[in-house]
């Protein structure tokens, strides 16, 4: 038997170990949706004496294991942290190192053979896009209107995004489609018309995604970063202490295991 052949029987395991676990968590609540923060790709480059940029590669990887067991699982939406605004007052150099990546690997997610492909996938890119160099934009538009008929389930892509950036953008927006609104209607402004929480959420660029049920952030953290900060209020927080590219399927088990213990808990609580 040669390499390939036996790469291929252990792949085939991996997977049917797999659809038997699925199986066992599918008889309870299964989350909907799963959001990831990917954090610890530079500490998992220092650790492993690699050069700078290789951890995020790395964490990619990771990123595409982790989308193939959320859909084999049945997970519809998942939503990643891939680049905060904050992140661009990283090193110049190190910015543009990540906005290639980025750019060669939303190339990579259109592509026939790929993940977003295989599951029917639609992808959204997430944030203020404008902040985004040119090709990177580019290539996420590309990527939205390449996907959008897919509907099987959502990947939502978080990139020059900060909770607060979206909180704000929300609220201008709504106070915006007041303004015209009762410009249209009335003619003038009418200072009681306000907006409420159901436009500002209308507004919001993840209204394309239902509120999490888990945020798994590696690497021990238990901060959200200004991430999903308005969506997270009822969501449980996983954090396994692995860096982004050490993940595997038992921190996705373990993560809907805790999920289900809760919901189950809470339940109980309503029922007494
Ligand atoms: C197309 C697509 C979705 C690509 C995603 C690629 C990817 C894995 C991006 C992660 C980016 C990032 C800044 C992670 C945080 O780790 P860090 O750099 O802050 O590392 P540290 O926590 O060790 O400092």
């Amino acid at each position: 038997m040669d390499i390939k052949q036996r790469t291929q029987i252990y792949k085939n395991l991996g997977s049917l170990v797999r659809k038997c676990i699925f199986g066992i968590l599918s008889v309870a609540t299964l989350p909907n949706h799963i959001a990831f923060i990917m954090d610890g790709n530079r500490r998992y480059s220092k650790q492993h004496n690699l050069v700078d940029g290789e951890g995020h590669k790395f964490g990619y990887s990771s990123l595409m294991s982790m989308l193939r067991y959320c859909y084999e699982l049945g997970v519809k939406y998942v939503t990643v942290y891939a680049f905060s605004i904050e992140n661009f007052k990283r090193s110049p150099e190190e910015v543009q190192s990540l906005m290639d990546l980025m750019q060669e690997k939303i190339e990579g997610l259109i592509k026939e053979e790929s993940i977003v492909n295989q599951y029917g996938v639609r992808v959204y890119f997430i944030g203020n896009l404008k902040l985004l160099t040119k090709p990177v934009r580019l290539a996420a538009e590309r990527a939205m209107d390449a996907t959008a008929k897919n509907s099987k389930a959502v990947l939502s892509i978080c990139i020059a995004y900060t909770s607060t950036d979206e909180i704000l953008h929300s609220v201008e927006e709504s106070c915006e489609e007041k303004r015209v609104k009762v410009g249209v209607l009335n003619g003038k402004r009418h200072e009681k018309d306000v907006i409420d929480v159901s436009d500002i959420e209308r507004h919001m660029y993840m209204a394309v995604a239902p509120d999490p049920d888990i945020i798994i952030r590696t690497s021990g953290e238990t901060r959200l970063s200004n991430f999903l900060l308005w969506q997270s209020s009822n969501c449980l927080l996983y954090s396994p202490s692995v860096l982004w590219p050490e993940i595997g399927f038992r921190h996705l088990v373990r993560a809907v295991l805790d999920f289900q213990h809760k919901l189950h808990y809470l339940n109980k609580q309503k029922q007494a």
